[in-house]
């Protein structure tokens, strides 16, 4: 035996002896003890009772959410392994969505909608809505009627084209992308970063995945001066990680940075057996062709058309990093008409009346770039009437084609033949 085994032998055998009849002499109660008269003994508490939990002290904790609120909020830290932190109790508190909530009992109490004296069967839309959305299906139409009184043109309903990118299956494409990859990569065009970022995305990154790491690619920095994707990479980088691109196949630019970048996130997230990145952004910013410039052949479809990338797609890098393409999203209900044709979200052959649109794309281009494209011109139509004839798009009376025309000349305009960009606010 050896000598652990003789001591938990001997912590077995009773300490108390007894005597002939029985009764104690040594060790534990003697006769006449009561407990009463015994030393009070206690037994030392330890957290390890209750199972897994931790202690934190009041500072501890306050000094702990202020480094993660510093952390989560600068776009170069990153919080890994989030899952393990209980970031509920981290944020800081009295951040309820409460005031959002729409106040159902204020509009109409329960008892006059459900209760045994209920008055309506439908509830007051109007009420909740609020004093724009008009009283329903009269009233809307006696605000028709006082707009014609007041000489206001009413507006038609809006035509479907122009909300391209924003329907409830591309949003569920790309909120798919973004809750299956672990870089979300914003692709945006330098011709217009702050006009083709994607808000809406941006604030569930920062709302209800910060552990997601979001890096802005500024694409077809080939159409604008080094000057203006200095200064946007400039004022971008404070908020993401910006790398200036122009993806092309044969003589790409940013291909090393950004592949330097992703292989960066890799390794942080080196537990992993490989990341995903997923590619979002507006319809025809090149999100596909930054794919297709990263693995140096044509893996993706891409096509100088909004909505050329109808579903997800995976694509394997390299065997540590995977990219996911992701159709062309719009933020919703953001765009006028004029800025979804300019911003490259609309077909332009579905447009009925592009010769609307050119009006803006000559305020936007300076006249001299216009000039050495096309001719002179004095007013809008008279540009289009000259192209019209000059292309020889005519209509059955020898009149300029100036439908078609203009759709030549916002073709050109998507495609960066016009030269155009917008400068840092
Ligand atoms: N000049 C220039 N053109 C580019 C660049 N990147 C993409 N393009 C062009 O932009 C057009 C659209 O590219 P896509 O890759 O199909 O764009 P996308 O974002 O995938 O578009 P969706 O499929 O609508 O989501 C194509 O004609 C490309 O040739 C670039 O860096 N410079």
């Amino acid at each position: 035996r050896s000598k652990g085994t003789i001591n938990r032998l001997n912590m077995y055998r009773s300490k108390v002896k007894r005597n002939k009849s029985g009764k104690i002499v040594k060790g534990g109660l003697a006769v006449g003890d009561s407990v009463q008269n015994m030393t009070a003994a206690r037994v030392q508490p330890d957290r390890r009772w209750f199972g897994n939990t931790r202690v934190v002290g009041q500072q501890e904790l306050q000094d702990f959410r202020s480094q993660i609120e510093s952390t989560t909020n600068d776009p170069y830290a990153v919080l890994l392994r989030r899952h393990k932190l209980p970031m509920g109790l981290l944020a800081s508190g009295g951040k309820t969505n409460k005031a959002g909530r729409v106040d159902l009992l204020r509009a109409q109490s329960f008892g006059d909608t459900f209760g045994p004296k209920a008055q309506r069967k439908r509830p007051r839309l109007s009420a909740l809505l609020g004093p724009a959305a008009g009283g329903g299906g009269g009233g809307s139409s006696a605000a028709v009627d006082s707009n014609v009184e007041r000489g206001v043109e009413p507006v038609g309903p809006r035509n479907y084209i122009f909300d391209a990118g924003q329907s409830r299956r591309i949003r569920a494409e790309l909120f798919k992308v973004i809750d299956s990859s672990d870089v979300v990569v914003e692709v945006l065009d330098a011709r217009d970063p702050l006009g083709t970022r994607a808000p809406h995305a941006e604030e569930f990154l920062r709302r209800e995945a910060k552990h997601k790491h979001l890096v802005f690619v500024l694409n077809k920095c080939d159409l604008v001066p080094s000057r203006v994707t200095a200064a946007w990479l400039k004022l971008l980088s404070r908020e993401a990680p910006t790398v200036a691109f122009h993806a092309s196949i044969t003589n790409p630019f940013g291909k090393g940075a950004l592949i330097n970048l992703l292989r960066q996130f890799a390794k942080l997230h080196a537990d992993k057996k490989q990341i995903s990145v997923g590619f979002i952004g507006y319809p025809n910013v090149g999100k596909s062709s930054i794919i297709n410039t990263l693995k140096k052949k044509k893996v993706c479809k891409v096509a100088p058309i909004p909505g050329e990338t109808k579903v997800w797609q995976y694509i394997t890098l390299m065997k540590s990093i995977y990219l996911i393409d992701c159709p062309g999203t719009v933020q919703p209900s953001g765009n006028s008409e004029e800025d979804a044709v300019l911003k490259g979200v609309v077909r332009i052959e579905q447009l009925r009346h592009a010769a609307d649109f050119v009006e803006e794309v000559l305020r936007r281009v300076k006249p001299e770039y216009v000039r050495r494209t096309y001719d002179a011109w004095d007013s809008p139509t008279d540009f289009l009437e000259q192209y019209g004839r000059r292309i020889g798009k005519l209509l059955k009376g020898g009149e300029p084609d100036i439908n078609a025309a203009a759709k030549l000349v916002l073709h050109d305009w998507q495609r960066g033949r016009l030269p155009y960009f917008t400068l840092p606010p």
